[in-house]
C-alpha cells in the first residue's frame, strides 16, 4: 500500500462538472493539511473522446485514457475513487460533442453512422466506445450499497419536499407486452466449467453467422439468452397507440437507451416509427437520403431536413402537424420547445422519468403545458410491473408522505458487469430468419431461440464471485440495520430461478440468525415493501442490476424528492472504495438555468456522503488518523448543513449550489475546531472558522448577487475552464479565505 493516502475525483459534466469547480477547492483546502493527496481524472464525455483520437489532436490538446486507469485502479485495493455522475451519451448527444470539439478547433473525425470504407469503421468502432454507459460498467467492480443516512431521512422528515396529489379515479397506468418479449423467451444455463461459449445464428436457408466467439466464462457463472420479437413489439406499440387515443390519456415511452445502449435505441426506433409511421412512409425516400435515423428520434428527422429545399421541409413538417391530430398526445418533455418523449431518446429514461411521474400525481406534460393522465409504455415484461403496482398503491391510498413514510435502501448486484447492463456487446438486432443458438467448447447447446429478421436477441452473464459478494452485503446491511431484505427474484424467470438456487446456497454461508430475509417476486417485493413504507418501517431491497437502478431512483424520490441525497457506496470486491455522488444523473436542466440565469440548483449533498465515506475509508485502509477526523467532523457538517437547510433553493438569486458549498465548508471548519482529536487541524480551522464567521454575509451576497443574468462558459460538454472557474467562483472573499488555508 503506498504511503501517500490519495483520493481519486472525478471530473464529469453538466451540472455536477460545474459544481466541482466551486467544491473541489473547498476540498483541496481541508485535506491539504491533513497530508491528504486529491488528484482528478477527466471523464467527461469530451475527455473521453478527446482520449480517443491522439492521432488527430495537438500535444496540448491530448488527454490520455483516465477511464481506463480509473478501470485498473478500481481492481486494487487502495482504490479510492469518488465518482460523479457523467453522461451516457445517446447518438444525437454524442455527435452534438463532436461537433463543440470540432469547432473549437479540434481535429476529430466525423461520427460515421453508416460507415463505408474501413477507415470510416474504424473510425466508428472508436466512437462507439465512448456511447451510451461507458464508464460506470467499467468503475463498477464491486456491489452497490445505497441508501438514505438518518440525518438525511431526518431532514426530509423536517423539510419535505411537494409531493403531487393522487386520485383514485387517475387514467394513468403501465402497458407493457403479453408475449414475445425478453421475459417471455429467457432461457438460462449455469457453466459448470470455465472456458469459451460461441453464439450463432443458423439462417433458415441453412447459413451459419458467427455472432460472438470465444467468449469467457468462468465456472458457476450464469449466462442467459433472450429475444424481443420486433414483430410482435409493433403489434403491441399500434394497438397501445390506439388505446391510448380511446382513453384520452398521454402516450409515453419510457426505456433505458442509455445503458441498454443497443437494444433500447432500437426499440426506440421501432416505437418511433410506428407513431409516425404514415409521415416517415410517405417520405421514406426523402428521410433516407437526408440521413434520418428513426433510433435517434424524431427530433433527428428535424435535423436531417435542414439539407431539404425549403419547400419539402415545410410539407415534411405539416404532415407530421396532421398526423398529430389523428395520434393520441404526446407526452412532452419541454412543452414550450415542441420536444416531445420521442424526440430524443435519452431525454426520457425510465429510472428517473417513471418516479417523476409517479411524484407528479401520475400525470405527465402535455403539449398544452398541463399536466395529464399517462400511458407509460415499457414494453419488456422483466420490471414493468413494479411500476402498475405503485401506480395501484398510490390511487389506493393517495400520495407519499415524506414526513412518515419508511425507507427502501438497495443492495445491488452490479459487479462484473453483471446481468442486462453488461449484456450489450452480446446484443444483436437479427439479420435473417432462423435460430440463435449457444454452445460451448465442446459444441454442446446451452440454449436456443427461434428468431425473425430484425428481433433483438440478447445474452447477459452474471459471475458466481459477485453473487457472493452480493448475499454478503445483503446480510451485512440485514445485520447492521435491523430491517428485513428481501431479494427480488421471479422464480418465473428462467435467470432469477438460477440466482434464487444460489442465494439459497450462499446465505447458509453466513449467520442470518434472527435476521428476516426473504424471497419474492419483484411485484409481491414491492406490495410488501409499499405496505410496510406506509407504516414507516424500512425495507432492503436487494435486487439484481436493473431493479437496483429502478429503485434507488425511485424510492429516494419519493422519500427524499430527489435521488442527490442519497448515499451510495461501492465497496470494491479487491477492497478498495468507489463512492459514487448520489443516485441521479447530471441534470442537464439544471445547466440550462445556470446558463440563463447563473443560478445552479445542482444539490451537492451526494458529493459530500460520498467525500465522507471516502475519507473514512482512507482512514481505515491507510490508518491515517487525520483523514478519520476529517470524516468525522465532515458527517457533523453534513448534519448541521441539513439541519439548517443550506441545500440549493430553485430560484435565481436565492442560495444555490455556490452557496451551499459555502456553508458546507463553515461548518465543516465549526467542526474541526471544535474536535479535540487533532490540535493542529483544530487551531488551523478555528482560525477559518471565525473568518468565515464574520463575513458570512459578504460572501452570500457576492454569492448571489451575480445570479439573474446568462452567463456564457463557451461550451457545453467542453466549457472553457477559466471562464467556468470563475463564473463558479465569484466570491472573492471566500476564495482568499480558502487560499489562506492552504499557505499555512
Ligand atoms: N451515475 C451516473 O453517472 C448517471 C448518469 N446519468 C446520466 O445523466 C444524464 C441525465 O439523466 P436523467 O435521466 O435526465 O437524470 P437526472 O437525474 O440528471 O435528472 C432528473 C432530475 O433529477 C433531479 N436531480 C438529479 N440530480 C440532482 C441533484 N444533484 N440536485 C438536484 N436535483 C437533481 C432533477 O429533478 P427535479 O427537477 O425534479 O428536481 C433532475 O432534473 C444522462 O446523460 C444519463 O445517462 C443518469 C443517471 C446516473
Ligand atoms: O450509467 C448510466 O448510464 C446510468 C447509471 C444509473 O442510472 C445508476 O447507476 O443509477
Ligand atoms: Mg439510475
Amino acid at each position: 500500500m503506498p504511503k501517500t493516502p490519495k483520493i481519486i475525483y472525478t471530473l464529469t459534466d453538466e451540472a455536477p462538472a460545474l459544481a466541482t469547480h466551486s467544491l473541489l477547492p473547498i476540498i483541496d483546502a481541508f485535506t491539504d493539511p491533513a497530508g491528504i493527496e486529491v488528484e482528478t481524472r477527466d471523464i467527461s464525455l469530451a475527455g473521453r473522446i478527446i482520449a480517443l483520437f491522439p492521432d488527430c489532436l495537438s500535444e496540448e490538446q491530448r488527454i490520455g485514457d483516465h477511464l481506463a486507469e480509473l478501470g485498473e485502479l478500481a481492481k486494487t485495493p487502495e482504490a479510492n475513487i469518488i465518482k460523479l455522475p457523467n453522461i451516457s451519451a445517446s447518438t444525437p448527444q454524442l455527435k452534438a460533442a463532436i461537433k463543440e470539439l470540432q469547432q473549437q478547433g479540434y481535429k476529430l473525425p466525423d461520427y460515421p453512422e453508416e460507415p463505408g470504407s474501413d477507415d470510416e469503421k474504424q473510425v466508428k468502432a472508436r466512437y462507439d466506445k465512448v456511447k451510451g454507459s461507458a464508464v460506470n460498467p467499467v468503475l463498477r467492480e464491486g456491489n452497490s450499497d445505497r441508501r438514505a443516512p438518518q440525518s438525511v431521512k431526518g431532514y426530509a422528515r423536517k423539510y419535505p419536499h411537494r409531493m403531487g396529489k393522487w386520485s383514485s379515479d387517475s387514467q394513468s397506468h403501465v402497458a407493457h407486452m403479453s408475449e414475445g418479449d425478453f421475459y417471455g423467451s429467457e432461457k438460462s444455463a449455469v457453466i459448470d466449467g470455465a472456458g469459451e461459449l460461441r453464439i450463432e445464428l443458423v439462417g433458415k436457408d441453412g447459413g451459419l453467422t458467427v455472432l460472438k466467439d470465444k467468449l469467457a466464462v468462468l465456472e458457476g457463472e450464469v449466462v442467459d439468452g433472450a429475444a424481443m420479437s420486433s414483430r410482435r413489439l409493433r403489434r403491441f406499440i399500434a394497438a397501445e397507440i390506439e388505446d391510448a387515443k380511446q382513453r384520452d390519456v398521454l402516450f409515453s415511452l419510457h426505456l433505458k437507451a442509455t445503458m441498454m445502449k443497443v437494444s433500447d435505441p432500437i426499440m426506440f426506433g421501432i416505437v418511433v416509427s410506428e407513431f409516425y409511421g404514415e409521415v416517415l412512409e410517405k417520405h421514406a425516400d426523402t428521410l433516407d437520403k437526408a440521413g434520418f435515423d428513426r433510433n435517434n428520434g424524431i427530433g433527428d428527422l428535424y435535423s436531417a431536413i435542414q439539407s431539404l429545399p425549403g419547400d419539402k421541409q415545410e410539407e415534411i413538417k405539416s404532415d407530421i402537424e396532421a398526423l398529430y391530430s389523428e395520434r393520441p398526445p404526446l407526452a412532452m418533455v419541454n412543452s414550450h420547445k415542441g420536444i416531445t418523449n420521442l424526440h430524443v431518446p435519452s431525454d426520457v429514461i425510465i429510472d428517473a422519468s417513471m418516479p417523476a411521474m409517479i411524484r407528479d400525481s401520475g400525470k405527465m406534460w402535455g403539449a398544452d403545458d398541463a399536466l395529464h393522465d399517462a400511458k407509460a409504455v415499457i414494453p419488456d415484461r422483466c420490471y414493468a410491473g413494479i411500476y402498475q403496482i405503485v401506480i395501484e398503491d398510490c390511487k389506493q391510498h393517495g400520495a407519499f408522505d415524506p414526513t412518515t413514510m419508511g425507507s427502501v435502501p438497495n443492495v445491488g448486484l452490479m459487479a462484473q458487469k453483471a446481468e442486462e447492463y453488461g449484456s450489450h456487446d452480446k446484443t444483436f438486432q437479427i439479420p435473417a430468419d432462423g435460430t440463435v443458438r449457444v454452445t460451448d467448447g465442446n459444441g454442446r447447446v446451452l440454449f436456443e431461440h427461434e428468431v425473425e429478421r430484425e428481433d433483438i436477441w440478447r445474452m447477459c452473464q452474471t459471475k458466481d464471485a459477485p453473487i457472493q459478494d452480493w448475499v454478503k452485503l445483503a446480510v451485512t446491511r440485514a445485520r447492521d440495520s435491523g430491517a428485513p431484505a428481501v431479494f427480488w427474484l421471479d422464480s418465473q424467470r428462467a435467470h432469477d430461478a438460477q440466482l434464487i438456487t444460489k442465494v439459497e446456497r450462499y446465505l447458509k454461508d453466513h449467520d442470518t440468525d434472527g435476521l428476516d430475509i426473504r424471497i419474492m417476486a419483484p411485484e409481491d417485493a414491492m406490495r410488501f415493501s409499499l405496505e410496510r413504507i406506509r407504516k414507516g418501517e424500512d425495507t432492503i431491497s436487494v435486487t439484481g442490476n436493473v431493479l437496483r437502478d429502478y429503485l434507488t431512483d425511485l424510492f429516494p424520490i419519493m422519500e427524499l424528492g430527489t435521488s442527490a441525497k442519497m448515499l451510495s457506496i461501492v465497496p470494491l470486491m479487491n477492497g478498495g472504495g468507489l463512492f459514487e455522488t448520489g443516485a441521479g444523473g447530471s441534470a442537464p436542466k439544471h445547466v440550462q438555468q445556470f446558463l440563463e440565469e447563473n443560478h445552479l440548483r445542482w444539490d451537492s449533498l451526494g458529493e459530500f456522503l460520498a467525500l465522507a465515506a471516502s475519507l473514512e475509508h482512507l482512514g481505515k485502509t491507510f490508518d491515517n488518523a487525520r483523514a478519520t477526523v476529517l470524516a468525522k467532523s465532515l458527517d457533523k457538517a453534513n448534519g448541521a448543513f441539513l439541519d439548517s437547510d443550506k441545500s440549493p433553493k430553485r430560484k435565481a438569486g436565492e442560495l444555490d449550489n455556490r452557496g451551499s458549498h459555502f456553508y458546507l465548508a463553515l461548518y465543516w471548519a465549526q467542526a474541526l475546531a471544535a474536535q479535540d482529536d487533532d490540535g493542529e487541524l483544530k487551531a488551523l480551522f478555528g482560525k477559518l472558522t471565525e473568518v468565515l464567521k464574520a463575513q458570512e454575509q459578504t460572501i452570500v451576497d457576492e454569492l448571489n448577487q451575480v445570479q439573474g443574468q446568462p452567463v456564457d462558459i463557451q461550451g457545453y460538454f467542453h466549457p472553457d475552464y477559466q471562464r467556468t472557474r470563475e463564473a463558479m467562483r465569484p466570491s472573492a472573499t471566500f476564495n482568499k479565505a480558502l487560499e489562506e488555508i492552504v499557505k499555512n
